[in-house]
C-alpha cells in the first residue's frame, strides 16, 4: 500500500552569524507497508520518528531538503497528492492530546472528521458516536470537553477520529505514551482493531514492549537512519534470528523478556 524508498531528509539550522547549515535527520529510509499490517517503528527520542511520519503526511517545516520516493497505491505522493488524501486516506493519530479542540465536546470532534472525510452532517453524527461506543467511550464521555477525558479516552477519541475519516492507512504518533497499562492495552486494541478492517497502522513507538503485542514487522531507527526491519516473532527467545547487534542487544536489555529461556524451560525450572 505504502512504500518509502531511499528517503533522506535535510533540515536547517543556523551555525554563528547565521550562517545556514544543513542537519541530516532522515538518511535513507526504506520500509514498506501492506494493507491490514501493524508496522511498528521504534527508535529512542530524536531517532526520527515523528518526522519519518510528518513526511508521509506531507507536513514538514520549509526550507528542507528531501530525497528519495513515497508512493501510496503505487502511485508517487507529491506534496499535491498528500495534501488532498490528508484527513481522508491518510489519517494522523497525533503525539499530543493537544490536537482536540479543548471547547468541543468529543462527538462534536470525532463528527467534524467524518464530515472532513466527505460524510454528509447526519451521517457524520450517527458515524461518531458508533465509533465512540466502538472505543468503549460511554455517553458522559461522548459529550465531554477534552479536559474531562482521562488520558487513554481522549487518545481513544483520536483514535475515533481516524476510524471515522475511512483512511486507509493511519499513522499513530507514541498513542501509548503517558497511559497506565490498561489504558494503553485498550488504545493499542483499537489501533489492531483498525488493521483487522483492513487498514495499515504505521505504530511509531519508543517503546519495543508496546509494539509487540499487536505488530506484525518492527523497525528499528537510530540517528535518522533504519537500522533492521523484522518481524515481530524475530523478538524471542535470545534474539538470535535477528539481523543487526543493535536489535539483539535492544530485545535483550528488556526486563521482562525471559531471553535465553525458552517457557518450556522457565515450567521446568519451576517445577
Ligand atoms: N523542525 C526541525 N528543524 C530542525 N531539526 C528538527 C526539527 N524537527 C525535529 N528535528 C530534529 O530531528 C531529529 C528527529 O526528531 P523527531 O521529532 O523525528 O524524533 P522522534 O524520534 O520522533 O523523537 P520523540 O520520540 O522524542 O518524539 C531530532 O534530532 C530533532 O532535534
Amino acid at each position: 500500500m505504502l512504500t518509502i524508498e531511499h528517503l533522506t531528509l535535510q533540515l536547517p539550522y543556523y551555525a554563528p552569524w547565521w550562517r545556514r547549515r544543513w542537519a541530516e535527520v532522515l538518511s535513507d529510509v526504506s520500509l514498506e507497508l501492506h494493507p491490514g499490517e501493524v508496522h511498528a517503528v521504534v527508535g529512542a527520542s530524536g531517532a526520527g520518528k515523528s518526522l519519518l511520519a510528518h513526511a508521509l503526511l506531507g507536513l514538514l517545516p520549509e526550507p528542507k531538503r528531501q530525497t528519495g520516493r513515497l508512493t501510496f497505491h503505487r502511485q508517487v505522493l507529491t506534496a499535491a497528492r498528500q495534501r488532498q488524501l490528508r484527513g481522508r486516506e491518510l489519517a494522523l493519530i497525533p503525539q499530543s492530546l493537544d490536537a482536540l479542540d479543548p471547547l468541543v465536546r468529543s462527538q462534536r470532534q470525532v463528527s467534524w472528521a467524518a464530515n472532513r472525510a466527505g460524510d454528509a452532517r447526519a451521517n457524520a453524527w450517527q458515524a461518531a458516536g458508533q465509533a465512540l461506543t466502538h472505543y468503549q467511550l460511554d455517553e458522559r464521555s461522548k459529550q465531554a470537553f477534552p479536559h474531562e477525558l482521562s488520558g487513554g479516552m481522549a487518545r481513544r477519541v483520536l483514535v475515533a477520529m481516524a476510524h471515522v475519516s475511512h483512511a486507509q492507512l493511519i499513522i499513530a504518533d507514541e498513542p501509548s505514551v503517558g497511559l497506565d497499562p490498561q489504558q494503553r492495552d485498550r488504545v493499542l486494541d483499537a489501533l489492531a482493531a483498525l488493521a483487522r478492517q483492513g487498514k495499515a497502522v504505521l505504530l511509531i513507538t519508543h517503546d519495543l514492549r508496546h509494539a509487540l503485542p499487536i505488530a506484525q514487522r518492527v523497525t528499528l531507527m537510530r540517528q535518522g537512519r533504519c537500522v533492521e526491519t523484522a518481524f515481530a516473532s524475530a523478538f524471542q527467545g535470545d534474539g538470535d534470528t535477528l539481523a543487526t547487534d543493535y536489535a539483539q542487544a535492544l530485545w535483550q536489555a528488556l526486563p521482562d523478556n525471559h531471553f535465553g529461556v525458552t517457557p518450556t524451560a522457565q515450567a521446568q525450572n519451576v517445577a
